[in-house]
């Protein structure tokens, strides 16, 4: 049987993750936490190039701020696959247009992970299958898998046990507050709500609270003035662990009226002085999947 002729270069999304309600149910014996997460894709984040070389090197371009080379999810997810493969495979030069803002909430690097694992598996034409794919991108991170997998879905677990969830699809209005917040320490702080009962997908649909917002509030008081800020417009939301926070809307032209006005009184609102406010819409299938179905050979 005669196999297709894998491209040499592609060029995909990594767009950003909401978390549209998150509760914590409680605490694993590794430390971990078990979660109800509803997450969903934004057609809005950071987009990667692959080609392959003539040699075995692994570049990446630009290096990303702060992140060192081989701690860098990219690079972290392109050696895991090399491994998987156990040959030896051709080298890769990645470039990485990032958009996203670090530790955000909005999952930047688990998607830099996911897109560089479904990239590379074409390119070296692995062909490893999505449970493969997505096992090793949980050893990366747990917001990995759903980006590997690239449907809106129900998460349960540490995020890793995913089902298609049917959410509505707004546009969102989308403030990154100009502060950071580690993951570690909100899950290490003592008053975090930890003890959630478990609900049924269909009554998270109904509309949610992130278990998290408390504590996070705490830690960046900045935080709180963001979310505060878009709640006079909707029904505002923090994302994971922060610092980005998000209000729905039905319509594109709401959608934009708030934008604006945030621009132009974020000047106001804020302390830090450095709000990042965009736009994006919803989706219930990953734009990189959407792409990869698109994508022919360059
Ligand atoms: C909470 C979520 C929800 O989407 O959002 P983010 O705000 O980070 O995007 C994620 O599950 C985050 O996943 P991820 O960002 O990969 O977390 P990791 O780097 O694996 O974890 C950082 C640290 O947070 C703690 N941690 C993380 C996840 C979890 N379910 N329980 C935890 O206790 C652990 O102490 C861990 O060492
Ligand atoms: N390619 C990458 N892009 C973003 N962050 C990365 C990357 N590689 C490693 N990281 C590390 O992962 C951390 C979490 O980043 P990110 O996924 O963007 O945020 P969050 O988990 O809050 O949604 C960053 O603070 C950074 O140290």
């Amino acid at each position: 049987m005669s196999r297709a002729v894998a491209p040499a270069t592609l060029t995909l999304p990594a767009p950003a993750k909401l978390n549209r309600m998150l509760h914590i149910l409680g605490r694993r014996n590794d430390g971990y936490h078990e979660l109800q997460t509803l997450f969903q894709f934004l057609d809005y984040g950071d987009r990667l190039g692959f080609t392959l070389r003539d040699d075995e090197r692994l570049e990446l371009t630009p290096a990303t701020d702060g992140v060192a080379f081989n701690d860098n999810l990219v690079v972290r997810a392109a050696r895991a696959l090399q491994h998987a493969a156990g040959r030896p495979l051709p080298g890769v030069t990645i470039n990485l247009d990032k958009r996203l803002p670090m530790g955000g909430g909005l999952g930047g690097g688990s998607s830099n992970a996911a897109t560089t694992l479904l990239a590379l598996d074409r390119l070296w034409q692995l062909e490893l299958g999505m449970e493969r794919l997505a096992a090793l991108g949980l050893r990366l991170g747990a917001d990995v898998p759903v980006f590997v997998r690239g449907f809106a879905a129900w998460g349960e677990g540490v995020g890793e046990r995913l089902i298609p969830a049917p959410l509505d699809t707004p546009w969102f209005v989308v403030i990154h507050p100009g502060v950071e917040v580690s993951t570690g320490a909100v899950f290490g702080h003592p008053q975090l709500t930890r003890d959630t009962p478990s609900i049924k997908m269909s009554r998270a649909l109904q509309g949610g609270k992130n278990d998290c917002e408390a504590v996070v509030r705490k830690l960046e008081p900045e935080i709180g003035r963001a979310l505060d800020c878009l709640r006079e417009f909707g029904p505002a939301m923090l994302t994971g662990t922060g610092a980005c926070v998000f209000c729905p809307f039905d319509d594109a032209e709401r959608a934009l009226e708030v934008e604006q006005r945030l621009l132009y009184d974020s000047a106001r609102s804020s302390q830090s002085g450095c709000w990042r406010i965009f736009r994006a819409r919803g989706c219930n299938i990953s734009p990189l999947h959407r792409a990869l179905k698109t994508t022919a050979a360059a």
